[in-house]
């Protein structure tokens, strides 16, 4: 079994560089398919697992997709199926992106149904209202969801309940090739939307007012594939200041987006922490002691939900109570026993979590829940007394490149293994069985 060993009390110091964002690239990979013609290149590609999954949806498709270092070339000028199966969706339920590209390219897309994960049960109607409205006739069944629409989709007013990130960007991919002008009202802002957007615009459509909560989309005939540079990721960003903090470190974080992370500050130096712009990116100094403060999270430009585990296990670390409470996700808190498994004073309240700091972290063994849950446990191992091991590191793998290289990098002790003798036990209980 694969973990990652990580011991605690080394303050981190040095250079850490961020890679292109895994929420940006996801939605422009599937946008890609929306090019009849010419090819789309994109740079500062991350490393990930989610991103070979997409690409992999695309070759399904009959894209032609080549992956060189951080670039990757696509080229869909030539006919694409219409159907994306569970095997793709089930390892990433970002899949279910290519959703508004295949619809608006095919006039139909068949999708298997994503389901529900370690954080909510995160429903898609939002997504599919948009569709309906834009004229797509929108059937669930067998565990699948077929959009299908007569003609060319129509421009539309689409007003979403809740301003969903996935739904904004499926809605954007389907609404540029539409008749008419589409108008979505309370979308997302997030700064993935403006990339989403620059990259549909550098392909010919017009799309008007992302990072607003009102975007404006005039439909054209047809796109071309375009070059585009992914923005940096925030998320891995915050999760190194993070680091940064709870070891009192000092840390340049390059290529951290200040405006991009306004909230994260926010709180960060509430609590204590020094956070200094520096050439094109940020540094950020840990104090002695930490103050506790209250988070809670919302869709942009409020806390993101993707720190929240992370920023928890800084707040383990802070004097005082703290409490953080999640309103994006509904069963977002799989990480606080884990917490608890590493002695920390913490519990569940309704969608509150309510930590008693500073707590006397102490290594242990500890299994990651989730992509953002793995990145906060090892950081609580960080700061913890003797040996943590983080297993199912999968997750892990969905969202950050070579993490615990950049953590030794910095001057943390850390390591990953494959602890073959684990394995090998495992094997015999699957045996055992007969699984
Ligand atoms: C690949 C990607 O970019 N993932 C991000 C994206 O996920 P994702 O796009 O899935 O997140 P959404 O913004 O859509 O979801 C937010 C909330 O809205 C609900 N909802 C969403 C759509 C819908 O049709 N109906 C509905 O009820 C969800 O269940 C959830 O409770 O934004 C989330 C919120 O910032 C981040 O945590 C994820 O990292
Ligand atoms: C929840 C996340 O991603 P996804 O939507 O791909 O599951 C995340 O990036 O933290």
């Amino acid at each position: 079994m694969e973990k990652i060993i990580v011991r605690g009390g080394n303050r981190l110091s040095g250079t850490v560089k961020v890679e292109g964002a895994k929420n940006a690239v996801l939605p422009v990979i599937a946008a890609t398919l929306l090019a009849s013609n010419g090819k789309s290149v994109i740079h500062d590609v991350p490393a990930l697992s989610d991103v070979y999954t997409i690409s992999e949806v695309l070759r399904y498709l009959g894209a032609d997709v080549k992956i060189e270092e951080n670039t990757i070339t696509v080229d869909a000028s030539q006919e694409l199926k219409f159907e994306a199966p569970f095997e793709y969706v089930r390892k990433m339920r970002a899949s279910v992106l290519v959703m508004g590209s295949l619809l608006a390219r095919n006039g139909r897309a068949r999708v298997a149904l994503p389901g529900g994960c370690a954080i909510g049960s995160r429903p898609i109607d939002q997504h599919l209202k948009g569709f309906e409205a834009m004229g797509a006739y929108v059937k669930v069944g067998n565990g699948f969801i077929d959009a299908e629409v007569k003609g060319r989709l129509r421009g539309a007013k689409i007003y979403l309940d809740f301003p969903s990130v996935g739904a904004t960007e499926n809605i954007m991919m389907a609404a540029v090739l539409a008749e008419g002008t589409t108008i979505i009202e309370n979308c997302a802002k997030e700064p993935e939307i403006v990339d989403l957007a620059n990259f549909l615009n550098a392909m010919g459509a017009k799309v008007r007012g992302a990072g607003t909560g009102t975007i404006r989309i005039e439909g054209v005939d047809q796109l071309t594939g375009a070059t585009h540079t992914v923005i940096p990721d925030r998320i891995e960003a915050g999760t190194f200041m993070v680091a940064a903090a709870i070891t009192g470190g000092n840390v340049l974080v390059q290529g951290a987006v200040p405006e991009h992370l306004s909230s994260l500050i926010a709180k960060m130096e509430e609590m204590g922490v020094t956070i200094i712009e520096e050439g094109n990116g940020l540094r950020v100094i840990g104090p002695e002691k930490l103050k506790a403060v209250d988070i809670k999270t919302m869709p942009y430009p409020g806390f993101p939900t993707d720190m929240q585990s992370q920023m928890m296990a800084l707040l383990l670390k802070a004097e005082g109570t703290s409490m953080v409470t999640e309103t994006v996700f509904e069963n977002r808190f799989m990480h606080v026993e884990e917490f608890r498994r590493m002695n920390a004073d913490i519990k569940i309240e309704g969608r509150s979590v309510i930590i008693n700091g500073p707590c006397n972290l102490q290594g242990a063994e500890v299994a990651a829940t989730d992509l953002r849950a793995a990145a906060a446990l090892i950081l609580a191992g960080l700061a913890a007394e003797g040996y943590t091991r983080v297993t199912e590191l999968r997750h892990l793998d969905r969202g950050y490149v070579r993490f615990h290289e950049k953590l030794a990098a910095l001057g943390a002790d850390i390591e990953r293994v494959n602890d073959e003798s684990e394995t090998a036990a495992e094997d015999v209980k699957v045996k055992d069985l007969n699984i």
